[in-house]
């Protein structure tokens, strides 16, 4: 049996490790839908057991749409992780939404076109609900502890919408006004696939999104380029690590029930003595408690 963690953490650009973890193992894991983006670290984050994986690679040399993120996810599950918190870089789409702030989505709008966003088919079809993307309560956690920081100038917005994108190219500004006309906040490429992937993995998933620029729209603003942004990835990777920390000696105290530990319940429409033995097998971890 692998160490086993409750929580766990995933890094995005800028946060390829988490400096507070003691007591560390890496465990690289095989999953049935393949290779995750590189070993699980799994450590003591003053005293609660959390699992750690930074999403491009610690060396960042995934693109987003490279990113294996069924097997991410699944890896996730096999820790035994029942609270995923997501860090990540994103483009403001708001004026009041500026670089170094922070946001905790509750929303998506789904701008991929060639990614497997389900642990489903080959013989066994669910409709997970996904009205509610977002753990509202991880997500009140998470606003909690940034609010508990009161980090100086940066302002937290609880709620708004993460518009996400192919990439790797940032948007054209046609794009990014058209989002913006939308209502969005903010512009990623990466968490739609992990929430929902994580839905159907019955685990609760929040975002903490820090802000690194304008995208391409803020006539005031260059458009973003990586060299513009380096240094608030730097920056963000400081705040994001100590949100996260307070975040998970909270969720430690009072870890809360989630819709999401149970969204598979009414999901699974197929027969279960017709889904195909093999189909069974490869998604055992979370379809057994169903069968
Ligand atoms: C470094 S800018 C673009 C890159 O940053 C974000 O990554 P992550 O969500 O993993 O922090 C964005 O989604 C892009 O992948
Ligand atoms: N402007 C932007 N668009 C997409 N992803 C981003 N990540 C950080 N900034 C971004």
């Amino acid at each position: 049996m692998v160490t086993q963690a409750k929580i766990g953490i995933l890094g995005g650009s800028g946060l390829y490790k988490m400096d507070a973890l003691k007591d560390v193992q890496e465990i690289s894991l095989e999953t049935p839908f393949g290779n995750p983006s590189d070993a699980f670290i799994v450590g003591n984050l003053e005293g609660v057991s959390v699992a750690f994986l930074a999403r491009h690679g610690r060396n960042h040399h995934l693109i987003p749409s490279e990113l294996p993120f069924r097997a991410n996810i699944y890896g996730m599950k096999q820790l035994g992780v029942e609270y995923l918190i997501s860090a990540s870089a994103v483009g403001s789409l708001k004026e009041e939404v500026k670089p170094l702030d922070m946001v905790i989505p509750d929303q998506f709008i789904d701008r991929t076109h060639h990614r497997v966003s389900t642990f489903f088919g080959q013989g066994v079809v669910a409709h997970i609900g996904f009205g509610h993307p977002i753990c509202p309560q991880l997500a009140a956690i998470l606003g909690e502890a940034v609010k508990s920081l009161a980090l100086p100038e940066i302002d937290l917005h609880q709620g708004g919408t993460y518009v996400c994108m192919e990439g790797p190219a940032f948007s054209t500004i046609a794009e990014s006004n058209l989002y913006r006309s939308w209502g969005a906040s903010i512009i990623g490429m990466t968490n739609l696939q992990e929430a929902k992937l994580a839905r159907e993995a019955e685990i609760a998933y929040a975002t903490l999104a820090l802000v690194t620029d304008y995208d391409c729209w803020h006539q005031d603003h260059d458009h973003v380029t990586v060299e513009m942004i380096i240094d608030n990835l730097h920056k963000n990777a400081i705040n994001a690590q100590k949100v996260i920390l307070e975040t998970v000696k909270r969720l430690d105290k009072n870890p809360p029930v989630s819709e999401a530990h149970s969204a598979l319940k009414y999901a699974i429409l197929t027969p279960r003595e017709q889904i195909p033995a093999e189909t069974k097998e490869k998604l055992s971890l979370i379809i057994n408690k169903y069968l």
